[in-house]
């Protein structure tokens, strides 16, 4: 990270208990004002975990400790909504579209009273939402509902977007689409990104937290961690020449 520039949003000791298990385990990262922090981790380590903590998205019951700062802000005792007012946009792994309403439905849901919603970027980074504005998010492929999903948050100026494993499941071509809009993305906005895709990581990453079982393992520059086989071998279970991530 740039030593000069102040962290979009600094996560200290977060611990979160789940049904009994304690899942999170005292995590400590940030994520760079500018370019793409990746999450890494394999199967089970608690990435989605950590998005949905700082989120505020912890299914009831669970236990939440520690401090997640946006800013000066402290994020950890604020309701979503109000996080996502403030610009932390969240773009969950199962994508949330709404499958009976339309396309054009679906991002009139994401308009916000008083503000005007960024259309015309929205439309500029996926023609594709414009074309398809009557049909049925339901109808869409799997790769349209990412892209839906994504410019759904678009819409709305965001301080920093989480956005979990957006090209799982994606057929390859899909995937490299999803990256370059991601991409462009990263370039108004910092990104931090749970992805397993590790052609997409090397793609897109600038910065890398690594977790295992619920600790952070690693972090750095995430050209770095790819250019160590040994290390990415041990802490991802692939090595850097690889595709996904497996547990
Ligand atoms: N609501 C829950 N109830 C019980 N256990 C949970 C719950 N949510 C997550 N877990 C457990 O917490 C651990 C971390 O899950 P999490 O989804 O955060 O991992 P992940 O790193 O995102 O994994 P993946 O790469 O498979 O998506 C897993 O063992 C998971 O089974």
């Amino acid at each position: 990270m740039n030593a000069s520039s102040e962290p979009v949003l600094s996560v200290e000791d977060l611990s979160v208990r789940i049904a009994g298990l304690h899942i999170l385990q005292g995590v400590s990262f940030e994520v760079a004002p500018t370019g793409v922090t990746v999450l890494l981790g394999r199967n089970g380590v608690g990435k989605t975990t950590t998005l949905r903590a700082i989120v505020g998205l912890t299914p009831r019951g669970g236990e939440v400790r520690g401090s997640v700062r946006m800013g000066a802000r402290s994020l950890l005792a604020r309701p979503t909504h109000r996080l996502v007012r403030d610009g932390l946009g969240y773009v969950p792994e199962d994508r949330c579209v709404f499958a009976a309403l339309t396309v054009a439905e679906n991002l009139r849901l994401a308009e916000r009273r008083g503000v005007t919603p960024a259309y015309d970027k929205v439309f500029a980074l996926f023609p594709e939402l414009e074309r398809r504005g009557r049909q049925r998010a339901g109808s869409l492929s799997g790769g349209q509902q990412q892209m839906l999903a994504i410019g759904r948050v678009l819409l709305n100026d965001n301080r920093l977007l989480l956005v979990d494993e957006p090209t799982k499941g994606l057929a390859p071509k899909v995937v490299t689409e999803v990256a370059e809009v991601l991409e462009r993305v990263a370039e108004s906005v910092p990104v931090l990104l749970v992805e397993q895709n590790l052609a997409v990581v090397r793609r897109l990453a600038t910065d890398a937290v690594v977790l295992s079982a619920g600790q952070v393992a690693w972090t750095g520059d995430a050209r770095e961690l790819l250019l160590e086989t040994a290390l990415t071998k041990s802490l991802l279970g692939v090595g850097s020449g690889s595709g996904e991530v497996h547990a």
